[in-house]
């Protein structure tokens, strides 16, 4: 990088488990001691390279969760730009992170686990009791799976170490209270159930276990109780110069909490983020860069299996569609896949197109280069994915074209439904209309 004066980036990829993390924190260790400089004690300051290093913690208790093959699987992307000046010191720093996996919020499968960071704050007295947590197996956002407790993990000790990297980063400790106050109210809002309301079509909270959840996820939160049942409750349509509510059913009602609950931990994560970048500071000056990126991995199984438990995938429509896209997936590639989510099929998918984007580069073009140039060259063979590609993505015929098609098919026929609804209603209503005059005498046949 210095001596040629270009900037590098490093990919690392593999599957679930194989050691991405791990590596990339061995790589980052290296570079910090290629390039870093010895922090200033005097001033007690830490360097850039060590505040790196320190935010995995963080980033980790609340991206982080177990999975089948993995128990302390990263569930978004992460890419760390580690800045140079021009003797090759390392001057800034910048993490970007993509697609924190959010459904995993609302929705566990066994024998996985939701994000560490809500078992650690169980496990930590005197916060556990403050926020009204406790017991993980009261909880409906954790207690979908049976899997509470890690091998060799103790979460109260995890809290204290997530809380000493917060330190670290520079998140203070009133920011610190803050994000657990969110973290326990998540949970919280996970334990309100609904059921109908006086009005019809309208919806409650069920019974006083409900109310004091939504109590003390309101109190955590810091706003009005009765706001945020109305966030749930109602739906606000904004028209032309006026707002008219609309009471929701008790399942749309549920959808609503779940959307809410993600929707929060996903801004809590990005605040998380750039927060660090705001104490790492960056280089706007810096010459060069070495991007570092840890994605996500793919999952590949012996026995296939097909969950459509997201939201996305919940609707008839979807669970077809994702349940021929898993079967002929598996049957193309030859690879029995147990897919538990939408996101996880993404999260493939894009591993497939790194992987078509390494052959691109490194076999295909390389080997053209040396055939253009008549290199005496044993050709290597590889597997190439194309195909694989052509089958999820092409256009038209691919199966993510075919998902889309077979939504606008799903809105016409919902279209013409209501179309004819109202076709039909208006007819009946004069009928009705007509039959009523008739029967006053003002009309004669
Ligand atoms: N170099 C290593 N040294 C020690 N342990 C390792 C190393 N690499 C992997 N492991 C072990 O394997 C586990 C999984 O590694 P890691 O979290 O890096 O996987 P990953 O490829 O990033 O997985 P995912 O894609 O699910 O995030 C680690 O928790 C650790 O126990």
């Amino acid at each position: 990088m210095v001596d040629e004066e270009i900037s590098q980036s490093i990919l690392v990829s593999g599957e679930s488990g194989a050691g991405k993390t791990e590596s990339t924190k061995n790589l980052m260790q290296y570079l910090a001691f290629m390039g870093g400089r010895p922090s200033d004690s005097s001033e007690g300051k830490r360097s850039v390279e060590q505040q790196v290093l320190e935010s995995n913690p963080v980033l980790e208790a609340f991206g982080n969760a177990k999975t089948v093959r993995n128990n302390n699987s990263s569930r978004f992307g992460k890419f760390v730009e580690i800045q140079f000046n021009e003797r090759g010191k390392i001057s800034g720093a910048a993490i970007r992170t993509y697609l924190l996996e959010r459904s995993r919020v609302c929705q566990v499968s066994d024998p996985e686990r939701n994000y560490h960071c809500f078992y650690m704050l169980c496990a930590a007295p005197p916060e556990s009791e403050k926020y009204k947590v406790g017991n993980p197996r009261k909880f409906h956002y954790l207690n979908q799976s049976n899997f509470y407790e890690l091998n060799g993990v103790d979460e109260s000790q995890e809290y204290l170490a997530t809380k000493k990297a917060m330190d670290v980063v520079g998140i203070s400790s009133d920011e610190q209270e803050a994000i657990f106050r969110v973290v326990a109210a998540i949970l919280h809002l996970g334990n309100i159930e609904f059921t109908k309301g006086s009005e019809p079509d309208s919806s409650q909270p069920k019974d006083d276990q409900s109310r004091f959840h939504l109590e003390t996820a309101a109190e955590l939160f810091m706003c009005d109780k009765t706001a945020l049942e109305d966030s749930f409750c109602t739906r606000v349509i904004v028209t032309r110069g006026e707002s008219i509510k609309k009471c929701l059913d008790p399942a749309a009602a549920a959808i609503c909490r779940d959307a809410f609950a993600k929707i929060v931990y996903l801004q809590l994560f990005d605040w998380l983020v750039s927060k660090i970048n705001n104490t790492i500071g960056q280089d706007s000056d810096s010459k060069f860069f070495i991007g570092v990126l840890d994605i996500y991995g793919f999952e590949s199984f012996k026995t296939n299996r097909c969950l459509t438990g997201t939201p996305l995938v919940s609707s008839f429509r979807l669970g077809i569609g994702y349940f021929i896209t898993v079967a002929l997936y598996s049957h193309l590639t030859n690879r029995p896949y147990i897919l538990c989510s939408f996101e996880q099929f993404c999260i493939n998918l894009t591993n497939e197109k790194l992987q078509q984007h390494f052959n691109q580069h490194v076999f295909k073009m390389e080997q053209e280069e040396y055939t253009k140039e008549e290199i005496d060259w044993s050709y290597i063979q590889f597997e190439d994915n194309q195909d694989i590609l052509d089958l999820i993505e092409k256009k038209p015929g691919g199966i993510l074209a075919l998902l889309d098609e077979a939504w606008y098919v799903y809105v016409s026929i919902y279209f013409c439904l209501y179309i004819m609804f109202v076709f039909l209603s208006t007819i009946i209503y004069h009928i009705e209309y007509i039959s009523y005059h008739i029967l006053c005498g003002q009309y004669t046949l």
